[in-house]
């Protein structure tokens, strides 16, 4: 399906004025709040034409008019078309207006003297709510229906798991909305696969701009965003352009934000709540154009609720947020993963693909990845590397999970529920071991190595106990 380019917000904002001047500068004003989609018309009438012909969303319709009063087509507007938001303007201020005004169904009621940032300020408010009931219709039918409207943006994230396909779906539903997207996860689980992903599907035509903010001290922070005018510091030859500027029109991706300093903290807020920023130097400021996508392995609100991160800061970043979860809470993606990362690690290598053995999923299983994908990708080519057989040996993988801290039980191995709840007898301890081995037996497909690791034993126990069963 084609989409318009990408503009904010999604929808125009129409202003009904017979006054040219006013609607000369707020239409002004409005662009240099970064409102790109403006319309104005000096004649009420035109209004319902004009909107059955344009995207419009939002009407700030001024209340003294000829010809049509602004309450005439108010009430108008009310019944034919709900669905599209009026904020009044008055050149009065009169109270019994106003509420007549928001009983008829207007949003909201500004007054004309009222100062101009005021009136930006209401209207951008009204154009965020907007956007977040859009946002909300959009999720809600993508959820029902489960598609994706751009999957080839999800190709390279291989997954058949519920949780992440909605999180696909959420990020759709957010892309074009200029508010930052959060991406928690831990490390390796995909989460710039995830931002990339939400930057193509933007539909925005500059570049992703990914900047690593872990370790930067606040002064290399700001001038690799914002960039430095010519002569701004000793050594500063040339003017710089900074990576804020490099992104305009596209996403600008920082990544590892839970590391970020304190000052640039700061600076990071600054330039979100303004939507400007100044290069070092400079006294002339800049426009962000880009989308901001923050990425971090750390939990964002523990760190807020610690302290360590600005509350005002979390929360502008929060407005949509996704959690990818870690591959030991999607284990039924293990066996989709290890076929992507065995034919990309043979074409890589230039080998034949080579069988996996019917217990290696099942060893996976038992582990819990604390580098998630990354090391699975890894342990792979680590595998097919070393590969001679026409079936892959399990050896490196066992050697790569025990470097991996694997003697321990997978965390989350333990089911939701109590599996002996349901049994009417219960059996004594020694029976329940006796199943609980030979369960895991077969789930391994006879192997005693995958066996003793899920039932977080030594192989030797096991080998012991299945000896004592036999005399
Ligand atoms: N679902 C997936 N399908 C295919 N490959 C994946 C998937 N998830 C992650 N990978 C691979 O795992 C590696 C790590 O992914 P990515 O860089 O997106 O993780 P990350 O969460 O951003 O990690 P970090 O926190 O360390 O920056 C990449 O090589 C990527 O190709």
């Amino acid at each position: 399906m084609s989409e318009p380019a990408s503009t904010y917000p999604s929808f125009a904002v129409l202003l009904v004025d017979d006054e040219a001047a006013w609607l000369r500068s707020m239409r002004v004003a409005l662009q240099r709040a970064g409102v790109d989609h403006v319309l104005a018309t000096q004649e009420p009438r035109e209004v319902p034409e004009l909107l059955a012909r344009e995207p419009v969303g939002l009407v700030l319709l001024d209340l003294n008019m000829p010809h049509l009063s602004g309450e005439a087509l108010l009430e108008r507007l009310a019944a034919e078309r709900p669905e599209v938001a009026v904020i009044v303007i008055s050149g009065m201020n009169q109270v019994e207006t106003a509420v007549r005004c928001v009983k008829a169904g207007a949003l909201d009621y500004y007054v004309k003297t009222a100062e101009e940032d005021r009136l930006v300020g209401g209207v951008l408010r009204a154009i965020r709510l907007l956007e977040l009931q859009r946002e909300n219709r959009e999720m809600a039918s993508r959820f029902l229906s489960g598609d994706l409207r751009h999957p080839e943006a999800f190709a390279g994230l291989v997954t058949q798991d519920r949780a992440m396909l909605a999180i696909f779906s959420y990020v759709e539903a957010v892309a074009r909305s200029p508010q930052p997207l959060l991406v928690q996860g831990e490390s390796g689980s995909g989460k710039e696969l995830v931002a990339r992903a939400a930057h193509q599907v933007s539909g925005r035509r500059g570049p992703l701009v990914a900047v690593n903010v872990a370790g930067l001290d606040d002064t290399v922070f700001a001038d690799t965003l914002f960039g430095h005018a010519r002569g701004a510091f000793t050594g500063a030859e040339q003017a710089r352009r900074g990576m804020v500027e490099e992104a305009a029109d596209g996403t600008l991706f920082l990544d590892e934000i839970g590391d970020l300093s304190q000052a640039s903290q700061v600076k990071l807020l600054r330039l979100l709540q303004e939507g400007e920023y100044f290069p070092l130097g400079s006294d002339r400021p800049k426009r962000l154009l880009a989308r901001v996508i923050v990425a971090t392995h750390h939990d964002l609100a523990a760190r807020q609720a610690a302290g360590t991160f600005r509350r005002d800061l979390y929360y502008r970043l929060a407005t949509h947020q996704v959690r990818i979860p870690p591959l030991r809470e999607r284990r039924g993606d293990l066996p989709l993963l290890l076929d992507h990362f065995l034919a990309e690690a043979a074409r890589e290598l230039g080998k034949k693909r080579p069988t996996p053995p019917r217990e290696l999923v099942p060893l996976l299983g038992s582990y819990a990845f604390p580098g998630n994908v990354r090391e699975l990708r890894s342990m792979v080519l680590d595998a097919v590397s070393l590969h001679r057989e026409r079936v892959l040996s399990m050896d490196a993988f066992v050697k790569a999970m025990a470097r991996g801290g694997a003697a321990a039980p997978a965390p989350g191995a333990l089911p939701d529920r109590n599996p002996f709840a349901v049994a009417e007898h219960l059996p004594t301890i020694h029976d329940a071991v006796e199943l609980l081995v030979e369960e895991a037996l077969s789930r391994a497909g006879g192997s005693q190595t995958i066996a003793a690791r899920t039932l977080g034993i030594t192989q030797s126990a096991l080998s012991k106990r299945l000896k004592a069963a036999r005399e």
